[in-house]
């Protein structure tokens, strides 16, 4: 099968207008046959081995929410102390969730035991199995971008603030908590670029022919 050129330039497209989104989430509800799209697109991420560690759960609770949302509170009150001066300033008012103005979240997880102790592809590599859930966080977003739905990643939670809300085992590794929705607009560049956190890299400062150069410039 061979991709089209407009095909080509759709998939691009949907690559550099994803976003992390945070504060554009309207109540406009996602349809199940959207929803079924994303989560499929997830499920087809390449995983180690063909392992397929990952799970989806969909959480659209008011109670859940409530409580990642205040997990989310204690971790980020935590890690304010971990900046300085006007860089603290800065990170405060960031906004850096939208836990409860989406309409659903989506916690991505990773059984790293699911096929067994020895796995084709992960025998000197153990976290490929993490790498793999995180290919198929990857697929979500982008899939969700081409269904014009908006997915934020919110890391600023302890997991077992994520495992007790849910339910998650303790064998289950938690991968991600994304908070999903149809948004408002898509900004066209990153919040923390357009709000002075950190600039884009230049691409060209990234790639590198052959060796690591002795010089690696920001
Ligand atoms: C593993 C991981 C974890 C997080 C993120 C991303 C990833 C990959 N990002 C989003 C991140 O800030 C964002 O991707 C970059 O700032 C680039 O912006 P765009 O995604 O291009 O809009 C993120 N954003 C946020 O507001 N709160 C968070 O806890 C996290 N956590």
């Amino acid at each position: 099968m061979t991709i089209s050129p407009e095909e080509r330039d759709a998939v691009y497209k949907t690559i550099f207008s994803r976003r992390d989104v945070r504060r554009e989430f309207t109540d406009t509800a996602i349809p199940d046959d959207v929803l079924e799209r994303i989560l499929l697109a997830a499920h087809h991420a390449p995983s180690v081995g063909f392992m397929q560690p990952w799970d989806f759960i969909v959480v659209k609770s008011a109670t859940s929410k409530k409580k990642i949302k205040q997990g989310f509170l204690d971790a980020h009150a935590q890690s304010s102390e971990l900046f300085e001066g006007e860089r603290k300033n800065q990170y405060q008012a960031l906004k850096l969730e939208g836990i409860e103005e989406a309409p659903l979240g989506i916690c991505v997880t990773c059984d790293r035991s699911r096929t067994g102790s020895v796995v084709l592809g992960r025998t000197v590599k153990p976290e490929m199995d993490l790498f793999s859930a995180v290919c198929a966080v990857q697929n979500l977003w982008l899939a969700a971008r081409a269904e014009n739905v908006g997915v934020g990643w919110v890391s600023i939670v302890h997991d077992n603030v994520v495992r007790d809300t849910l339910n998650i085992p303790d064998n289950i590794d938690i991968i991600a908590y994304l908070c999903v929705g149809y948004v408002e607009q898509f900004q066209t560049t990153p919040d923390l670029e357009r709000l002075g956190w950190l600039p884009r890299r230049d691409a060209k400062n990234a790639i590198h022919f052959e060796t690591w150069p002795d010089d690696n410039p920001l």
